[in-house]
């Protein structure tokens, strides 16, 4: 393996194709079925050595406090695991809309685990660097597996599935959703049957739709908007909508029409996260 002292990796964002909620456990949390993939878009970490032993988080999360910055979180879980004395510095350029269901904080915290697991040569296995990150978000999991994966138990319980390369487009109607406010809301419908057999032969839906709907009418506005183009769906627990196409240039098109209050991307979908892809270029060769 290569030592790498200064580099940058991809934190990319995930779709959830499909969301259904099947119960609320004792604790809180909601036991649920979604189908994840990754998206070649997503913000950028820059890592370098610090000559101190400190974890320096730099960049587009200058309002997030140190103690709820997921990067540093993540960098100080992994020190405080492995016993390491080096520092890092890490410096985020945050393309991804926070609150928006396209899991950036969850990503950004997976990709600071798998780099600094190169970076300091700590060696944990991906069930190990999984079962940490688990503590810092139920979305971390996927990300650190790094493939399209249908999730069941809290979205830590996965099983790796292979779709087609699509294109999408997604739209941030500039709401900021909170997933914990969802989850607690007494609305939220809780009750889908699990699925029997084959997922694809299922009527897939996400279960927070409507009533992120109600409680958000931009979102609302997006989906009827984006209708004109393909069928629309929601991420997570919001706020992003997307569309699904079989060409870049039909993803580009709805983008082209975006009315000027709404911001969106476009990105192909990948079976493998970039942020693995780009890791083993800089460390595997
Ligand atoms: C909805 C999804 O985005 C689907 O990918 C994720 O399951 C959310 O994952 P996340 O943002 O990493 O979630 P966490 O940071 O662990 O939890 C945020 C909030 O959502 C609630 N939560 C989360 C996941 C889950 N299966 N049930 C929940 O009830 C938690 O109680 C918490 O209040
Ligand atoms: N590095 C980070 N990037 C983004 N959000 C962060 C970060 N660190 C902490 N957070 C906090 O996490 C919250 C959720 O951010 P995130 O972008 O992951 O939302 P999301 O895309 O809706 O996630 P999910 O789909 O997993 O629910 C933010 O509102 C922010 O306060």
């Amino acid at each position: 393996m290569n030592t790498q002292t200064a580099f940058s990796v991809i934190a990319p964002a995930k779709l959830n194709l499909f969301l259904h909620i099947n119960a609320r456990r004792d604790d809180g949390y909601h036991e649920l079925e979604t189908l994840f993939t990754f998206l070649n878009f997503g913000d950028t970490l820059e890592f370098s050595a610090n000559e101190s032993a400190t974890i320096l988080v730099t960049g587009d999360t200058k309002d997030i406090a140190d103690c709820d910055n997921l990067i540093y979180k993540a960098a100080l879980l992994l020190k405080k695991h492995c016993r390491i004395s080096s520092g890092v510095k890490i410096n985020l350029i945050k393309r991804l809309p926070m609150g928006g269901g396209v899991g950036g904080g969850s990503s950004d915290a997976a990709t600071t685990l798998l780099a600094l697991n190169k970076m300091w040569d700590t060696q944990l296995s991906i069930d190990e660097l999984a079962n940490l990150g688990l503590q810092l978000g139920a979305d971390v999991p996927v990300f650190i597996r790094g493939k399209s994966a249908i999730a069941h138990g809290i979205g830590e319980q996965l099983v790796d599935v292979e779709l087609a390369q699509k294109w999408y487009c997604v739209v941030h109607p500039n709401q900021h959703v909170s997933t914990a406010k969802i989850f607690t809301h007494p609305d939220l419908k809780r009750d889908t049957p699990k699925i029997s057999g084959d997922w694809r032969t299922h009527k897939l839906t996400n279960d927070c739709e409507p009533l992120v709907k109600k409680l958000c009418p931009e979102v609302e506005k997006t989906l009827q908007w984006l209708l004109k183009y393909a069928p629309s769906k929601m991420t997570g627990t919001g706020s992003c909508c997307f569309v699904e196409f079989a060409s870049q240039v039909q993803a580009q098109d709805v983008l082209d029409n975006l009315p000027h209050t709404w911001q969106g991307f476009v990105a192909s979908s990948t079976n493998v996260s970039p942020a693995h892809t780009e890791l083993a270029a800089i460390f595997d060769q």
